[in-house]
């Protein structure tokens, strides 16, 4: 099968493809683009998989970057301004995987079959030339007729190499809608235990990209089917079968955090803090879902808590609380937004040293004071300007 029409971002890396098939070297393109090509889907990266070996490959190109030279891979620059650049991977196998997630070593191969069959599911095995001509080893064009997700070759050996496919699996499923084909969702469920052996951050990546995408409740479904669940942190199966009832049927999570926060709405007595403390989040992260469980809890908002959460929290949690079947008025949140003076407590045009000048002393007091006109302000009881402020406070304060 040959793809009529390759889409821009191969025709863009051809040259790439080119130069080294020119050379003599086999070159493709591999991995998920050409599934998202086959799909008609948006393409993320496009890799690049060649016969010839990195030192070969540096040779050819005058500009590249060594990012991964032990794994095969080298950075392709291309481009007048070189903004264009390509990961391109010498076809290689890998072998013995005493860690579940990282092959001992890598080896390179002249041939295409080695590099394919170690890949993870016959959707993400294909291999594209530069003609469009689609090599696909293991009957993965009729899986992506299908839409069914399977292992390439014995599934039991593509987790026992690397478990964070089983999470990897799910997480197709929801975003390509696929069902899981029952000998590799047998190999999912018997080695599922394997996932305590992955960094907790590889698995955040992929459950939140399970949550994100369209057909989210489907992969929490294998989530717990699976019975990979029990493997991740403190994970509550009640909590999660409740999280697939509580939200309209449609309803698509806007942000990481907003998912997350809804997910462990559902779990019971935990503090969100705590809990994404063994996720080893960021705490920028950390502090979004944090506030947005908060702001959940208000029945209502006013001048000080469109302020406090800020606008975009506030519209996330109308959004969650319309998908929990409440009557929400958006418009209602905008218009508070808009008679706010302030955004920021760096908008209020009174600082602390003039506090000072005015007599104030440095400390706790000051504090107070500051607080106080931020409150004001925020309330509308005050106006932010210089004078107005400056004349309050000496009436307030006696100064
Ligand atoms: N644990 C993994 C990770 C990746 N791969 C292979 O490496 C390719 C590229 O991996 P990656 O970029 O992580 O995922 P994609 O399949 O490209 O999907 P997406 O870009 O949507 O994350 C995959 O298609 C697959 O062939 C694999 O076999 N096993």
């Amino acid at each position: 099968m040959r793809l009529e029409n390759l889409p821009e971002e191969f025709v863009r890396a051809l040259p790439v493809l080119e130069k080294l098939n020119l050379a003599g070297f086999e070159t493709y393109f591999v991995g998920g683009c050409v599934r998202d090509a086959l799909l008609g889907r948006a393409i993320h990266d496009v890799d690049i998989a060649t016969s010839a070996y990195p030192a070969e490959v540096k040779a050819i190109f005058p500009k590249t970057i060594d990012i991964g030279i032990e794994h095969g891979t080298v950075l392709v620059l291309m481009g007048k301004s070189e903004a264009e650049h390509y990961e391109v991977t010498t076809f290689r196998t890998e072998s013995d995987y005493t860690d579940y997630r990282r092959p001992d070593h890598v080896d390179f191969v002249r041939d295409l079959r080695e590099d394919l069959r170690r890949r993870d599911f016959t959707v993400n095995a294909f291999a594209c030339g530069a003609d469009g001509e689609i090599i696909d080893l293991f009957d993965g064009l009729q899986d992506l007729q299908d839409k069914r997700l399977r292992a390439v070759g014995l599934a039991e050996e593509r987790f026992n190499e690397d478990a964070l496919r089983i999470m990897r699996a799910m997480r197709f499923a929801a975003a390509l809608g696929f069902e899981i084909e029952p000998m590799t969702f047998q190999a999912m469920m018997s080695h599922a235990e394997l996932l305590m052996k992955i960094s907790i951050e590889r698995i955040f990546v992929e459950l939140d990209k399970l949550l994100r995408a369209d057909g989210w409740r489907k992969g929490l479904s294998v989530l717990i089917e699976s019975g990979a669940w029990q493997y991740l942190p403190d994970f509550e199966l009640a909590g999660l079968k409740k999280f697939l009832t509580v939200l309209s049927k449609t309803f698509q999570f806007k942000s990481s955090a907003q998912a997350w926060a809804i997910m462990l709405a559902q779990f019971d007595n935990i503090s969100v803090k705590k809990y994404l403390r063994k996720w080893k989040v960021s705490n920028e992260f950390i502090r979004d879902v944090t506030a947005l469980t908060e702001a959940h809890q208000l029945d209502k908002w006013d001048l000080a808590s469109v302020y406090k959460f800020g606008l975009a929290t506030c519209q996330l949690v109308d959004d969650w609380k319309m998908a929990e079947g409440l009557k929400i008025d958006f418009d209602r949140t905008v218009k508070i937004d808009e008679r706010l003076q302030i955004h920021d407590k760096s908008e209020i045009v009174v600082k602390g040293s003039d506090l000072i000048k005015m007599g104030f002393q440095a400390g706790p007091e000051l504090g107070k004071m500051l607080a106080e006109i931020e409150e004001k302000i925020v309330n509308n009881e005050w106006i932010n300007k210089r004078e107005f402020i400056l004349e309050k406070i000496s009436t307030v304060s006696g100064i």
